[in-house]
């Protein structure tokens, strides 16, 4: 979870945008650029050359796998991300739930933020499931007393009471996926961000998953989706952002999304 910026400094990034967002405005991007350094092998002598002519020039590659990407997602809203494998879809995601920062821009949020972005992150291996269900509601924003009550009620809906005092490390994808899941969803997020990892989830999982997604989205909760299940997502969301190669080449109805990305245009 992120309690983030409510006023944040208007940087040059932002200059252009109405800064700070209207209240409604729960998620902020603006003019994101993310780099990756693109790795290549290179020979003894290529290296040797870069030191002796004194380290001018990089030996790695910089690429942009998001290159100035702007929206703002409103309250309420159901958004999917979408885009061929590598457009950019889980950096972008990642922006939105604070694990990385953009080198270039602005990624602001209001509000409590949770979700499923990898199986497994916010776990310690180490610890047992018990553990890990402090430690991870700790991390994404509940105070003791919170998860404490909640912690029955976070087993059941996992459905993993037996393994509860196994150390995660012997669990399974599907079961880190039960517990992580259910940890997210009692934060009582208003801004609750899913990754592709619903589908390690077995079959009757992932239908109680979604169904509890859409009751989230029922209380009027904002929804962010990273997909390839294209019917899917557009049951789930009214609103799809096309990426192509890191640039938003579409923002519109889901429906007009899903068609792009699949060729009609
Ligand atoms: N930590 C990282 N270090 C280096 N490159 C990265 C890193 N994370 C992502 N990338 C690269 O950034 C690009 C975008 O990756 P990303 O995972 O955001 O794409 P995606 O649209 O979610 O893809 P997919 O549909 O295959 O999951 C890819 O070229 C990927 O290799």
């Amino acid at each position: 979870m992120r309690e983030r910026i409510e006023e944040p400094a208007p940087t040059s990034s932002s200059a252009g945008w109405p800064w700070p967002p209207e209240d409604s405005v729960v998620v902020a991007v603006r003019s994101v650029t993310k780099k990756f350094v693109l790795r290549h092998t290179r020979s003894m002598k290529e290296a040797f050359v870069w030191l002796i002519t004194g380290r001018r020039g990089d030996l790695s590659e910089r690429f942009k796998a998001l290159d100035d990407v702007s929206f703002d997602i409103r309250r309420g809203e159901t958004v999917a991300l979408l885009g061929l494998n590598g457009s950019g879809k889980s950096t972008l995601l990642k922006l939105i739930s604070g694990v990385m920062r953009p080198d270039g821009g602005e990624v602001a949020t209001r509000g409590r933020v949770a979700g499923l972005i990898e199986v497994g992150a916010g776990f310690h291996p180490d610890l047992t499931g018990r553990d890990n269900v402090f430690l991870n509601g700790a991390i994404l924003g509940m105070t003791q007393q919170e998860i404490e009550d909640k912690f029955d009620d976070i087993v059941a809906f996992s459905e993993i009471e037996q393994f509860i005092d196994t150390e995660v490390k012997f669990y399974s994808s599907g079961m880190y996926l039960r517990l992580a899941f259910s940890v997210a969803i009692h934060t009582s997020p208003d801004i609750f961000l899913v990754d592709e990892i619903l589908a390690v989830g077995d079959e009757p999982f992932q239908q109680k998953c979604m169904a509890k997604i859409e009751e989230m989205v029922g209380q009027g909760r904002t929804l962010v989706v990273v997909s390839h299940e294209l019917d899917k997502v557009a049951t789930l969301c009214d609103r799809g952002i096309l990426l192509e190669h890191g640039r938003m080449v579409l923002d519109g109805p889901v429906q007009d999304a899903v068609r792009h990305l699949r060729g009609g245009h």
